[in-house]
């Protein structure tokens, strides 16, 4: 019989999984366990409402086998089983679509870790360990069995075959044994027995395995015999159910890696037990990075969600605000009907009061590693801050109570990240503002002339890096009663009232240069004045109204945007104290035609200073060469 192909992506990750160098070859085992859990939990669930699967709880079980011999390894389950299409839709193609759009060079063998980790291919796994895999599946309500049988790359047969009961046998021809990997051991009953205690612990089925050992034979004094028994390798206590003192991190661990599908230990686990308005135990897991998919429309949040330990739904998106969209983790409770529809659960009111406590518990845990373990959060919030900033301005400051301690930006102290709460702290005395300033990076806000002058006078500046901080801090609008200041915007008032009532004469006396340098410029600015707050450069940009510079840029690459070209009430201010002030006065007297360059020349400096693109380099580059020669 011709051999079918795998789809080409499919191809490509099998081809890296025979040729595996991923240290962690054991989870195999894991992932068809948990596959073989899956299965039954379908059927199981699906005996609650229909009397002819015929079979209780006590029923469901997971077999294994080994043979050292042959060199077998089986896993069984009695689980719902895969019609011939499912076995060529499930074991044909990766089951998740696009988890290949990710880069898959094969030449790059050190990419195999990020793709095992952060997909968790399930199936496909087995072939790190094994040379052949056969499927024999009957599906339930089925009267036909089908065997799926491969080799590796080369592609995959299936044909029909005898099976008496629904379910799943997983058959893996074990690879022989080479100088660095000693495949062997995965046909020890020792090495089972352990891999199932570190993964696989948990599942709520019987993980069922003939094993034997020696006994001393009856009526003699030194012959042993060989007992054979059936030994459970599973303690079937879900680890949310086993007392908070008897499991270590490393099993918290364990279990989050395999569950959630991640390479690496999560930041922070939470366990929470409740009883009262609502009875759930939730165990929780802050990873310690974003997913690959994360900042993306494909990326769902959600919990699993378990009634009395029998999983109802696999991402229950209503039990996690979009703020902390980024937990993962389980609740379990009683109180939820096993039978209970999507629809019915949303307005279940139980699952809205165990939503609302445990949102409370995040945050409160969020705070609390922010005051003690400032290392961790800090990494915390590299990953999701945004996300906790996004959630301020998405909720236009409904949840800014609970948000806005726990949020972080860059300052102008040393560059590293404060709290709002350790900047009103560390703020002088009198000072009413909280200063901040927008750019790419740290290094530019730097340079900004207006910031330098706001540091000169002796004030900390927040340095808005990211696209999402400034809409955040003008939807906060103030924190402790002090108001949220742009020192790039037309308020920054620094200078006393003598100061100001001379700028403002000069100012006014110099009203034609301005409007002659402005209609020079075009309409890229609203508006040309003296400042005073600048210390060395000649020329900055500012802005007046509620859309900065800054915001500008961002809004105008969102999508959705096109066209609308959002612009910001834009100001070339001069500094009033620069031998430049003298020159353009002297050449709106004698020379307008200069002036216009120079305002051109000038406009383009201050874009520049402001770490912004000019959108006539050529123009520019031109006026400034007929200056030099
Ligand atoms: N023992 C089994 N019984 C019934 N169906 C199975 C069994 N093993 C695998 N499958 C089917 O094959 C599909 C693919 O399995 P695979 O382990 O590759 O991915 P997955 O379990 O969907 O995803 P992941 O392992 O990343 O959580 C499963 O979703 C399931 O539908």
């Amino acid at each position: 019989m011709a051999k079918k192909q795998f789809k080409t992506e499919s191809k490509k990750l099998l081809d890296m999984m025979v040729n595996s160098i991923y240290t962690h070859k054991e989870i195999f085992l894991r992932e068809l366990i948990s596959n073989a859990s899956d299965a039954i939990d379908k059927l199981y669930f699906r005996s609650l409402t229909d009397d002819s699967v015929g079979m209780d709880h006590d029923d469901f079980e997971i077999r294994l086998t080994a043979d050292k011999d042959s060199r077998i390894l089986t896993v069984t389950d009695n689980g719902i089983g895969m019609t011939k299409e499912e076995l060529e839709n499930n074991l044909g193609t990766i089951a998740k679509s696009g988890s290949l759009d990710f880069k898959t060079d094969e030449e790059n063998q050190s990419e195999n870790i990020d793709i095992i980790g952060q997909f968790g291919v399930g199936f496909y796994s087995a072939f790190m360990v094994a040379d052949n895999i056969k499927v024999e599946s009957k599906a339930f309500g089925s009267d036909e069995a089908f065997v799926w049988e491969s080799s590796g790359a080369d592609g995959y047969t299936i044909k029909k075959c005898e099976k008496d009961k629904a379910g799943t046998v997983i058959t893996l021809h074990i690879k022989e044994d080479t100088e660095e990997e000693k495949y062997g051991e995965f046909l020890e009953v020792y090495r089972i027995r352990e891999l199932i205690k570190k993964y696989s612990d948990y599942i709520r089925y019987p993980i069922r395995m003939e094993t034997s050992h020696k006994q001393l034979k009856e009526g003699t004094e030194n012959e042993y015999e060989d007992i054979y028994e059936d030994e459970t390798l599973n303690s079937m206590t879900p680890i949310w159910k086993k007392p908070q003192s008897k499991v270590t991190d490393e099993e918290y661990a364990e279990y989050y890696k395999g569950k959630f599908n991640d390479y690496e230990a999560p930041l922070k686990v939470i366990r929470q037990s409740t009883e009262g308005n609502a009875t759930y135990t939730a165990l929780l897991f802050i990873p310690s990075h974003a997913p690959y998919d994360y900042y993306s429309r494909d990326y769902e949040k959600g919990l699993q969600l378990y009634s009395s330990s029998v999983m109802i739904m696999e991402k229950c998106k209503d039990l996690l605000p979009d703020h902390f969209s980024f937990v993962k983790g389980l609740v379990d409770s009683a109180d939820l009907s096993l039978n209970i529809s999507r629809e019915m659960l949303q307005h279940d009111r139980q699952l809205k009061i165990i939503a609302k406590a445990l949102e409370k518990k995040i945050a409160s845990e969020l705070g609390k590693m922010l005051k003690t373990d400032r290392e961790k959060y800090e990494q915390f919030f590299r990953e999701f801050g945004a996300q906790l900033k996004w959630g301020i301005y998405s909720s236009f400051g409904v949840n800014r109570e609970e948000l806005q301690d726990l949020l972080l930006f860059k300052t102008s102290d040393e560059g590293r990240y404060t709290s709002l709460k350790e900047y009103i702290d560390r703020a002088r005395e009198n000072q009413d503002k909280i200063y901040y300033a927008v750019g790419e990076t740290v290094e530019k806000i730097a340079m900004l002339p207006q910031v330098e002058s706001v540091l000169a006078k002796g004030y900390e500046v927040l340095y808005l890096t990211e696209d999402i901080d400034e809409f955040c801090v003008q939807i906060l609008r103030n924190y402790d009663n002090k108001d949220f200041l742009n020192v790039c915007t037309d308020n920054l008032d620094l200078g006393d009232e003598e100061e100001k009532a001379q700028l403002k004469e000069e100012n006014d006396k110099s009203e034609e240069l301005f409007k002659f340098m402005k209609e020079s410029i075009g309409d890229k600015v609203a508006k040309v004045r003296y400042t005073n707050t600048l210390k060395n450069h000649a020329v900055c940009l500012s802005s007046e109204g509620n859309v900065s510079v800054g915001m500008e840029q961002i809004l105008n690459k969102m999508p959705g945007t096109e066209g609308q070209n959002i612009k910001a009430e834009t100001v070339l201010e001069i500094n009033k104290d620069h031998p430049i002030k003298d020159k353009l006065l002297y050449l709106f007297g004698n020379d307008k035609e200069k002036l216009a360059d120079y305002s051109k020349i000038l406009y383009a400096q201050a874009r520049l200073i402001n770490g912004l693109n000019l959108d006539n380099p050529a123009e520019i580059s031109d006026l400034v060469c007929d200056l030099m020669v």
